[in-house]
């Protein structure tokens, strides 16, 4: 699997005014990557993923998934959003199995792959719940399988633990990481926590406040499970939260650019 994005530019036009969101950004993901794109709220991340899923189309550029050109939401993309978006009127075991049925999977196999997710994610015995029936961390790794359940190229997710506190969300993310450890899907994460992006990226793509390129593309070179004491976990995070301030520093308007343009 390799992911690719190529030049890839957005602009929202608001009456006659031009936004400039993403400036040609060109990065490649390879397999089994796990990628956190970090940057300050309203940079252009949740913009960037849901190009790559194909919900909204680029102004420029391309996404190339295996070299084919990305033009519509596919099963080779996985999405979690915000919030995990569960069903609340579906069972975890009928959450997991919808896209599947979506996708015509023959019934036999469906019950075959909902039974190894169900206990890739420790919900055997959690299949007749709903979703306000279940804990924070069981909503989170439902959301993970049902998007694992198509058997995607690559995973998606826009801050899957963006509207939980803290505390909760150092555990999610041990949660998350674990799960992943199982299986290796590829993955970008979206995330403004410089900590979450060094406790579970491989790598670390950070984005600028302002006309949404990237600023910095770094690895993370750390054992898993990570650390959060350790010396050189602090390192990273100093690096990136200097990178993030020195961005907004030398733009403290964090104004997008703006050109007028003649609609006429
Ligand atoms: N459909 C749209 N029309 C006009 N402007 C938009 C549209 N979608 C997003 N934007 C603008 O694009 C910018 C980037 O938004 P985006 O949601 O991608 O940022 P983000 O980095 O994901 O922010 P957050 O971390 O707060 O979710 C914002 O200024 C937003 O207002």
């Amino acid at each position: 699997m390799e992911l690719r994005v190529e030049n890839l530019s957005k602009v929202f036009v608001i009456g006659t005014v031009a936004y400039t969101v993403l400036k040609e950004l060109t990065f490649s993901v390879h397999e089994g990557q796990f990628v956190a794109l970090l940057g300050p709220s309203g940079c252009g991340k949740t913009t960037l993923l849901t190009i790559i899923a194909g919900f909204q189309a680029a102004s420029g550029g391309r996404v190339l998934v295996n070299g084919r050109q990305v033009t519509r939401p596919g099963p080779d993309r996985g999405f979690v959003f915000q919030n995990y978006a569960l069903f609340p009127w579906m069972t975890v075991r009928d959450n997991i199995l919808f896209p599947m049925k979506q996708r015509r999977v023959p019934a036999p196999e469906r019950e075959r792959r909902l039974k190894e997710l169900l206990a890739m994610a420790q919900l055997e015995g959690k299949e007749r719940l709903y979703p306000h029936q279940l804990s924070g961390g069981m909503k989170q790794r439902t959301a993970f399988v049902r998007a694992l359940a198509g058997r995607p190229e690559v995973l998606l997710m826009d801050e899957p633990l963006g509207a939980v506190d803290h505390q909760m969300r150092q555990t999610l993310q041990e949660e998350l990481e674990a799960l992943w450890l199982k299986d290796k899907t590829t993955v970008i994460m979206v995330t403004h926590d410089v900590d979450e992006a060094v406790y579970l990226g491989d790598r670390v793509i950070v984005m600028s406040a302002r006309e949404g390129r990237i600023i910095e593309d770094t690895p993370i070179s750390l054992p898993r499970p990570r650390d959060r004491k350790s010396k050189r976990y602090g390192k990273y995070k100093e690096h990136l939260a200097g990178i993030l301030k020195n961005d907004v520093v030398r733009d403290p308007d964090l104004l997008r650019q703006e050109s007028r343009l003649s609609l006429a």
